[in-house]
């Protein structure tokens, strides 16, 4: 039998705060499959991180039921921390201990014998490399080697399901694309589930297989990066008129080439008309000929693919930016990457 890595359905979080009441996670359905990387991605306060506390069992449902590994959440708790990597969004080692006896301790932790332990340390830290800072203290490494110790801690009992919850928050671009070029080699190693909550919209196109998109406690959308922007979006064109009121004049020839989910039309800037078409390379000749035909050509004429900020857009009226979520630049609240 295929063990489900996650299975919950009707998932509800609610908590009690100053009289009222807050509707963290609305009736998550979810079934994950083992070796999937799945990023959930959605603004601030969308109920992500909250979602990870339920199935990780750091939280109590007010309602619904699931299992994680195989075990139920609510009455097997024990059995699904055995069996999961749990990163949170704070670092969790101590700054006074080394890095190896952080590692170890965390092993014995979670009831390896001595020897498997250290063993289990060496392997990971190797994998990561950690190897050369093994000795160190923690306080002394940089922002990307601890968010990597992190992740060698919540890996040491060698779980199958490996829970992050924005793991690359606060690291410098090169420090992100190391610490994901580690994630994807401990998948590849250990064939590990990966399933992370992110703000970084490019990381999430580039790496998970799946993405969820959380708003308002609902997962509102649920496929691969790739499915998400042609079925609903489709690619963004971007013609350049010679004067706004020729640009205007284009707009209801247009309106009948615009796709998306209902709520995209073209939308004009001055001189230049964005809209949505699907399979836009193939279809953009005839619009120009159209347009041509009405008097109406433009001067110049560009096709991009969409990004998931477009899709956020599409499907909830605002960007991720306009939701208060970190961007795609980088905030560097911690130390720079050493060079490696
Ligand atoms: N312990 C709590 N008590 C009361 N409200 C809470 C608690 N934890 C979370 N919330 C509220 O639940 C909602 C969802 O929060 P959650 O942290 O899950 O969102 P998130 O999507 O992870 O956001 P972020 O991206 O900022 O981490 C928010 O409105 C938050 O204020």
């Amino acid at each position: 039998m295929n063990v489900k890595a996650i299975d919950a359905a009707g998932l509800t979080k609610t908590f009690a705060s100053r009289g009222t009441q807050v509707r963290a996670v609305r009736g998550l359905d979810l079934q994950v499959h083992p070796g999937e990387l799945v990023a959930f991605l959605g603004p601030n306060g969308a109920g992500k991180s909250t979602s990870l506390r339920l199935l990780t069992t750091l939280l109590k449902p007010s309602e619904g039921v699931a299992t994680v590994s195989g075990y139920d959440i609510r009455t097997d708790p024990a059995a699904v921390r055995g069996r999961i990597g749990y990163i949170g969004q704070l670092n969790s080692a101590g700054h006074n201990q080394r890095v190896r006896d952080e590692v170890v301790m965390q092993g014995r932790f979670y009831g390896l014998p001595r020897a498997r332990a250290a063993q289990r340390a060496e392997a990971l830290l190797e994998t990561l490399e950690l190897g050369r800072v093994s000795k160190r203290m923690v306080s002394s490494l940089s922002g990307g080697q601890r968010r990597r110790l992190d992740i060698a801690m919540g890996l040491v009992h060698a779980p199958p399901l490996l829970f992050l919850d924005e793991p690359s928050t606060g690291l410098d671009p090169q420090s992100r694309a190391n610490l994901w070029r580690h994630i994807l080699k401990l998948r590849d190693e250990f064939e590990t589930t990966v399933f992370m909550t992110t703000h970084y919209l490019d990381e999430a196109d580039e790496f998970a297989e799946r993405v969820l998109v959380m708003d308002h406690g609902r997962v509102i959308a649920d496929d691969t990066p790739a499915g998400l922007k042609s079925t609903l979006i489709g690619d963004r064109v971007t013609l350049e008129f010679g004067s706004a009121q020729e640009a205007t004049n284009a707009l209801p020839r247009l309106r009948g080439y615009a796709s998306g989910n209902g709520r995209e039309g073209p939308t004009r800037r001055d001189t230049r008309v964005e809209l949505p078409v699907p399979d836009a390379a193939r279809r953009l000749p005839e619009l120009i000929l159209e347009l041509a035909r009405d008097g109406a050509a433009p001067w110049s004429a560009e096709t991009r693919r969409p990004t998931l900020d477009d899709v956020f857009f599409g499907l909830t009226g605002r960007t991720l930016r306009e939701s208060g979520t970190v961007g795609d630049t980088g905030e560097t609240a911690e130390p720079r990457e050493e060079a490696e």
